[in-house]
């Protein structure tokens, strides 16, 4: 099933059981859901074919980053098995993109294809660790434009880079912004945070909330609660 729904739902689970409860909760008509590194690595493609079983659209978030021939594989294994959405790191650069591009292309394969540029976790102090000087905001719009050269349909980004990546790629190009944090919930190892509504106004297409909702006491409750705060944008 395919929703207008901006929201995904970061589905952090260490175990496939722990995540269908979650996802048993939720409906395929409010979101989509993302599956990340440690329950793929738990639970493996059954949680792909679990999820799609109940209707929902799945982003595939195992941020590929290796050299082109291999992410190019990884990211059609991904598209082979039906995933709304796939990604691979900016960083690993233009013809480790185009090779993956050129791969879901070459297969008819029409799965979303972005590119992580700064993690939302990091900041000033953290680039400069890793022996990048520009800000951070300057480093997401380097990669941005990169990710779109090299034939990317969008870039996962905070929110806070949104409006000028719009500016940049215009409003076809996916903007999936993570470090979304409603005002009843801590930043915790994020640092680039927006609220669920800020996020929208400054161009976000896709929102990933994670702990918000699944760490909540009650998570149908957030979930509205967010929803109510999109609503009124
Ligand atoms: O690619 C991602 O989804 C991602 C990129 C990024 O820069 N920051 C980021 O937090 N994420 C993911 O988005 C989710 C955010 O979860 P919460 O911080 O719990 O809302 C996690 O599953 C992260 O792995």
């Amino acid at each position: 099933m395919s929703t207008a729904s901006p929201l995904i739902i970061a589905l952090d689970y260490a175990s496939l059981d722990a995540a269908l409860c979650m996802a048993d909760r939720l409906d395929p008509a409010r979101c989509r859901l993302k599956v990340g590194k440690e329950l793929f690595t738990r639970s493996g493609p059954e949680i792909l074919e679990a999820l799609h079983g109940r209707g929902f659209e799945v982003f595939l978030d195992l941020k590929f980053h290796d050299i082109p021939n291999t992410v190019a594989g990884a990211v059609q294994a991904a598209a082979d098995q039906g995933v709304w959405m796939v990604n691979v790191h900016a960083a690993g650069g233009r013809r480790m993109m185009a090779a993956a591009r050129e791969r879901l292309d070459r297969h008819g394969l029409t799965t979303h294809l972005i590119a992580v540029t700064v993690l939302t976790s990091m900041e000033q102090a953290d680039l400069v660790e890793v022996g990048v000087s520009s800000t951070p905001a300057e480093q997401v719009e380097r990669l941005a434009a990169l990710a779109r050269d090299s034939g990317m349909d969008g870039v996962v980004c905070s929110a806070q880079e949104a409006r000028r990546l719009q500016a940049l790629c215009g409003t076809d190009f996916l903007k999936v912004t993570p470090g979304i944090r409603p005002s009843f919930a801590a930043a915790g190892d994020q640092r680039r945070v927006m609220t669920p509504a800020e996020a929208l106004r400054a161009g976000s297409t896709h929102l990933v909330v994670g702990r918000p909702v699944t760490q909540a006491e009650d998570p149908m409750a957030a979930l509205t609660a967010i929803e109510a705060e999109l609503d009124a944008v």
